[in-house]
């Protein structure tokens, strides 16, 4: 194996590394987006690159989205009221409209396979709850509507999330495109709360072997979504001041960027699902779909299928011996209550897609870890079971991810262009010698390691745009007021910078705690990454010790000379700034007049202050 491959599957001298252990790779690019190295491995169970990744997704992703907006996968039922199993909290809710959802009521709308009665359960009481489930969640059964062959679901359990959801009375049923993953303002305690006890999931108290590859996936795959989640609120966030949906470059950054790890994540969990996808691909060609609609999917799903590579995830090095079975039941259940969290989320748009999304990765769990491979007849039965709002989980989580990818390169463009920016900005605050001035608008305060270097030398060098990074000169890259820039070039990964300024600890698979209760650390000594020249020595002067009356005497005819021109440049000025300070009230009085907003006349509230305010 290569000594690559080692480092970055996390394996040293025999000994599995957890995820925090890993180092990470150099950075070999002149950008520091995400600080990763794109051609090493995605982890230590995929024999796949991150570029790679990036080369496939950008091939499929048209497929995928036509895909994903096809009849037969955009609609997906749901619970929206089902009460939190864990801990009694069932008041809440979130009152934004972006938190809502969009129930299909319109069914004359719908094609014939949605329609209730083929739903079954929906309408049909008379059913039994056997039948109801058998009708509901036979996947082959509901391509067709008129085929209905009844499978039985006895034997072990191998089911990663609750799938008596999909056939409950109460389930109303859902078009994701009409609800769209986005920014919804949720957040504060309720979340972090739902947050912290899905990361305490991850507290596996067997110590079998292979027990940390094990921990270590089910960290990666909860901290993929919770990336995913955070990559969608930035990449469809709501701009206040315009009130447009666009791309947050500070957002992503502070949320997913400067992480390289959680950007890892998102990579790792497709590599698992695309490699559930590639496992059924065999089944999925051998569906029979009622009509040439049916066929067009079907061509779709082959395309984008076709596509993957069993290498990308190799599933067998995680319970690969009878004596994990009891780690893998205790992972099975584990993620079960993951999905089952979901039932705790107040904001329903939030809840609609952590339902998806957790039971997509379900979905591709089961597939990938109780599917044998020497056992045809089995593998048939687990794929024959998989009900359609599994199916439809499984590739709409695909989606998902797919769209983090394609937004983690679209947000390092718009970084390297910001960056392009800044520099030239930089540059230009150089060249015009107006530094302090805008230094002084913005009303922050420069190091003085910086202020000693930049005397040094007129001329912007190394050492003086390495110093820009130590201080806060957002406004003058356009960047987030409340965000150091150095965090915000990504330029020190330990800190995570929320949205609101606070500055809290990165977690890690060890670090959950750090989430159950965000420890604020006492500030690092500043500057002490950054290596300093050697202090120039300044000539001394010689010192004078004759203090003669003629020196004196010069001193104070220099003084009456100043203040004689004082005086008179003064009376020479007055009608110029006497007209100028009419002008300027004019000027004021007349935007008051139109509805130009008061930081336009005044300094100290620029634009970008104002914004922050509003907030
Ligand atoms: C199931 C679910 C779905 C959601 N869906 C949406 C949505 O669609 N739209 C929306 O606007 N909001 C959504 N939210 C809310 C969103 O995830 C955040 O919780 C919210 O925006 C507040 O963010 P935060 O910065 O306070 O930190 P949070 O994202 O709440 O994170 C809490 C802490 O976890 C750690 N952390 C953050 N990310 C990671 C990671 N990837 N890996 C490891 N540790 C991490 C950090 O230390 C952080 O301080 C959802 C929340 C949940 C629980």
């Amino acid at each position: 194996m290569k000594s690559e491959y080692l480092a970055a599957a996390g394996l040293a001298g025999g000994r599995v590394l957890a995820n925090s252990e890993i180092p990470q790779p150099e950075m070999q690019e002149i950008t520091n987006f995400c600080k990763m190295d794109k051609d090493s491995l995605v982890g230590s169970s995929c024999d796949v690159t991150f570029k790679e990744i990036n080369d496939i997704n950008h091939k499929i992703r048209p497929d995928l989205l036509s895909l994903v907006h096809s009849d037969f996968f955009k609609y997906f039922k749901l619970d929206l009221y089902k009460e939190c199993p864990f801990w009694n909290d069932n008041n809440g809710y979130c009152v934004n409209r972006a938190c809502a959802v969009d129930v299909v009521e319109d069914w004359d709308q719908l094609p014939a396979y949605w329609q209730p009665e083929v739903l079954g359960s929906l309408t049909n009481e008379s059913l039994s709850a056997d039948q109801a489930r058998d009708d509901e969640c036979s996947f082959l059964d509901q391509l067709c509507d008129n085929s209905r062959a009844k499978l039985s679901r006895q034997g072990p359990d191998i089911e990663y999330c609750d799938i008596e959801d999909f056939h409950n009375d109460q389930s109303v049923l859902v078009d994701l495109t009409a609800n769209p993953e986005r920014f919804t303002g949720y957040g504060g305690e309720q979340s972090s709360q739902i947050w912290s006890s899905i990361y305490r999931e991850n507290c596996f108290t067997l110590n079998e072997t292979g027990q940390c590859l094990a921990k270590d996936a089910f960290y990666r795959l909860v901290s993929g979504l919770h990336a995913s989640i955070g990559t969608h609120l930035s990449n469809d966030h709501l701009n206040t001041e315009t009130a447009k949906w666009g791309p947050n470059l500070e957002l992503f950054m502070a949320r997913v960027g400067n992480f390289p790890e959680r950007v890892a994540n998102i990579y790792f969990n497709y590599a698992v699902v695309a490699k559930a996808l590639w496992k059924i691909q065999p089944y999925l060609s051998h569906l029979e779909f009622c009509n040439a609609y049916h066929e067009d999917v079907k061509s779709m799903i082959t395309s984008v299928v076709s596509n993957l590579d069993s290498k990308i995830f190799n599933e067998d090095v995680l319970f690969h011996d009878d004596i994990s079975s009891k780690l893998k039941n205790d992972f099975r259940s584990r993620f079960k209550n993951v999905t089952k969290i979901m039932d705790c989320v107040h904001c329903d748009r939030c809840r609609l897609w952590g339902k998806v999304q957790t039971t997509g990765y379900a979905t591709s769990l089961k597939i990938l870890f109780e599917i044998d491979t020497d056992d045809e007849e089995a593998k048939q039965t687990v794929v024959d079971k998989l009900t359609k709002y599994e199916l439809i989980a499984l590739f709409n989580t695909f989606d998902r991810l797919s769209k983090s990818i394609e937004s983690i390169n679209n947000f390092e463009k718009m970084y390297n262009d910001k960056l392009l920016t800044a520099g030239d900005r930089i540059l230009a605050l150089f060249k015009a010698n107006n530094f302090f001035r805008i230094l002084g608008n913005a009303g922050k305060s420069i190091s003085s390691s910086f202020i000693n270097r930049s005397n040094d030398s007129s001329a912007p060098n190394i050492d003086v745009l390495e110093g820009l990074k130590d201080m806060n000169i957002s406004e003058a890259i356009g960047l987030n007021d409340e965000m150091n820039v150095s965090e915000a070039m990504g330029l020190n990964d330990e800190k995570n910078v929320s949205e609101t300024g606070d500055v809290n600890e990165v977690s890690d698979a060890s670090n959950i705690e750090s989430i159950q209760a965000p420890e604020t650390k006492a500030p690092e000594p500043k500057f002490q990454d950054v290596k300093l020249p050697p202090p120039k020595k300044v000539p001394t002067k010689p010192v004078e010790n004759e203090n003669s009356i003629s020196k004196a005497w010069h001193t104070e005819i220099d003084n009456v000379k100043s203040a004689l021109v004082f005086i008179f440049k003064s009376y020479f000025g007055l009608p110029r700034n006497l007209a100028r300070m009419a002008l300027y009230k004019l000027n004021s009085l007349w935007n008051s007049f139109v509805g130009v907003p008061s930081y336009v006349n005044d300094q100290d509230h620029s634009p970008a202050t104002y914004q922050l305010t509003i907030q």
